[in-house]
């Protein structure tokens, strides 16, 4: 069934799209039109929302590799899993803008979005720069935890972007492991941030189900309140992720979802295994991470100077355990 683009593209951000004679649901579809023309390669990753591709973008005169996640897009409401699906596209035309316009050396750069038809179904198809690595997350499950000074180079870099984000008074609403992903030489950018929204926005906005409740989630997040919720949200986050580069599990490791709700509303913290002790100083920035007034939670420009952080002039990323 030949691909035929929609007849809506999402404006001023489609800078790829695949043409009338390619058909995407083949593994190495061939797709092309007058303006830029792009090959689908091997599947790389998938997350709740899309599969991800390797793919071969081709502008004029020169090729470039790029990640591709096709998220399908439902015409019709059936169950829960279309509405999820369905608020996810809508909100990712909500910020396709948005994330075209960020540029950092710590975040996926995002290169453009399109809808397309393939076999009668919409797809929406979001083109970013291809990270060589993996995602943080996977490196844990992989590896186990990381050694601290490992751990503090993350966090250094996360922190770099995330600074990047609240500067333009941007929310990630993401953070994880799994959402971080790295390149070979250590080096990592944040991903995944198709659930991003600015400050102002969600302020007194109803929480939307385009948010499933994830164990990352900071309280105000997770409890609803009408007041909203800020920037801070993600130190909480934060917190998190350097909890679970700590400790090798994720946060709220022994509890389902229903029970790190209970445990959120009753103004609880993620723990600490038993197994793992934090220094001083890691306690410190983890309790500055996890205050529960958002009001009371550091910065990212804060975090980034905490003494937790400094490493030795002459450290260099060797591997996880370095
Ligand atoms: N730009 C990219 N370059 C290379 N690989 C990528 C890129 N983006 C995603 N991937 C791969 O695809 C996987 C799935 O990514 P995706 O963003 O869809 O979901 P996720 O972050 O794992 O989870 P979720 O969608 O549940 O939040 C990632 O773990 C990673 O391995």
């Amino acid at each position: 069934m030949p691909n035929k683009q929609a007849s809506h593209p999402i404006p001023s951000c489609c800078v790829m799209s695949p043409g009338p004679a390619g058909n995407i649901s083949d593994s190495r579809a061939r797709c092309s039109n007058a303006a830029v023309k792009w090959i689908r390669g091997e599947l790389i990753g998938r997350g709740t929302y899309g599969r991800v591709y390797l793919a071969l973008s081709m502008t004029t005169g020169k090729s470039q590799l790029v990640a591709v996640k096709q998220v399908d897009s439902p015409q019709a409401i059936r169950d829960e899993n279309d509405q999820c699906q369905a608020t996810f596209v809508h909100s990712v035309e909500r910020v396709s803008k948005l994330l075209v316009d960020l540029n950092h050396r710590h975040i996926v750069q995002y290169l453009g979005f399109e809808e397309c038809f393939v076999d009668h179904s919409r797809v929406m198809n979001i083109f970013m720069e291809y990270v060589s690595g993996s995602a943080l997350g996977y490196c844990l499950r992989e590896k186990g935890r990381f050694s601290e000074d490992v751990s503090k180079f993350f966090m250094l870099q996360i922190l770099r972007g995330l600074r990047y984000l609240h500067s333009r008074r941007i929310i990630y609403r993401n953070l994880k492991a799994d959402s971080v992903l790295l390149e070979r030489d250590g080096s990592c950018k944040l991903s995944d941030l198709e659930f991003s929204t600015m400050e102002d926005k969600i302020h007194k906005l109803p929480f939307t189900s385009v948010q499933r409740i994830l164990p990352w989630m900071a309280p105000e997040v997770i409890c609803h309140q009408k007041e909203g919720y800020s920037v801070k949200a993600d130190i909480w986050s934060l917190g998190c992720v350097l909890l679970e580069m700590l400790t090798g599990k994720r946060p709220w490791y022994e509890d389902e979802l229903i029970m790190v709700t209970i445990k959120v509303k009753q103004n609880k913290r993620p723990p600490i295994p038993p197994e793992v002790t934090l220094s001083d100083l890691a306690m410190n920035f983890r309790d500055l991470c996890f205050a529960i007034n958002p009001d009371e939670r550091a910065s990212a420009s804060h975090l980034r100077r905490h003494p937790y952080l400094e490493l030795p002039d002459d450290w260099k990323f060797r591997g996880f355990n370095g």
